[in-house]
């Protein structure tokens, strides 16, 4: 989505949520201090024209495995569920609030990291991103520039969907989705209500 079209959805997410969007615009220089990498060709090679599997990281997952095809894009926690299950992802859409130190494995194996810089997550970005030694792409919320990319979407999971919709994807497939999840703390609930509403503007129903 051009960051035009995404504005207004991400104006109506901070008013819901309290983000200082001054705070994911400062986090968006920062991540684009931390590294001069950009492998968004190398990430876009992986998903235009294929079908494409985003994993979220509902608990539902390792028994939805057999829903997962093409390239696999894991959301955060996803990835080191995925990789405990025998499955390297093409690429792990994280703000690494999620993130285990088997995301260095995945990332050294070939995954690309498409790491993302908020407001509340500056710690993190400067902890791990200097870290990765593989495939890197960073991302930001506010408007994109240089290297730091913004296709779109807010959680991890649909995040990678617009990814995967900007990039060209010719079929995006979900698994371990399940957005009425209770189990969840309260602002996670209403990060996946969002995440619904998200996703049906490039025409997913979850
Ligand atoms: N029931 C669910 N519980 C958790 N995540 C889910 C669920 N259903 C779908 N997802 C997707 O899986 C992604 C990764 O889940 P994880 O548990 O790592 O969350 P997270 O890193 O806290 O998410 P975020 O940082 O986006 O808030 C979420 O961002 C969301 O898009
Ligand atoms: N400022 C801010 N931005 C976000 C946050 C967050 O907690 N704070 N969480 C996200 C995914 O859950 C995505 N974007
Ligand atoms: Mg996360």
């Amino acid at each position: 989505m051009r960051f035009e079209d995404w504005e207004p959805h991400y104006t109506a997410i901070c008013e819901t949520f309290g983000f200082d969007r001054a705070g994911d615009e400062e986090a968006a220089r920062l991540i684009g201090s931390l590294s001069d990498t950009d492998d968004s060709v190398l990430l876009a090679k992986r998903i235009k024209g294929e079908v494409v599997t985003v994993c979220g990281n509902a608990p539902t997952l390792l028994r939805e495995t057999d829903r997962i095809e093409g390239t696999v894009l894991a959301a955060d926690a996803a990835a080191d569920v995925l990789f405990r299950a025998g499955i390297l992802p093409d690429a792990v859409f994280t703000d690494l609030d999620g993130a285990e130190d088997s995301f260095f494995e995945m990332n050294r194996q070939g995954a690309v990291m498409v790491v993302h810089g908020h407001g509340d997550n500056m710690p993190l970005l400067r902890h791990w991103v200097p870290r990765f030694v593989g495939p890197l792409v960073l991302t930001c919320q506010t408007r994109p520039f240089g290297h730091v990319h913004n296709w779109g979407g807010f959680t991890d999971g649909d995040r990678a969907a617009f990814a995967a919709d900007a990039l060209g994807a010719a079929a995006i497939r979900f698994a371990g989705f399940d957005l009425d999840d209770r189990s969840v703390p309260p602002m996670k609930q209403g990060k996946l209500l969002w995440a619904r509403d998200l996703l049906s503007l490039i025409g997913y129903d979850l």
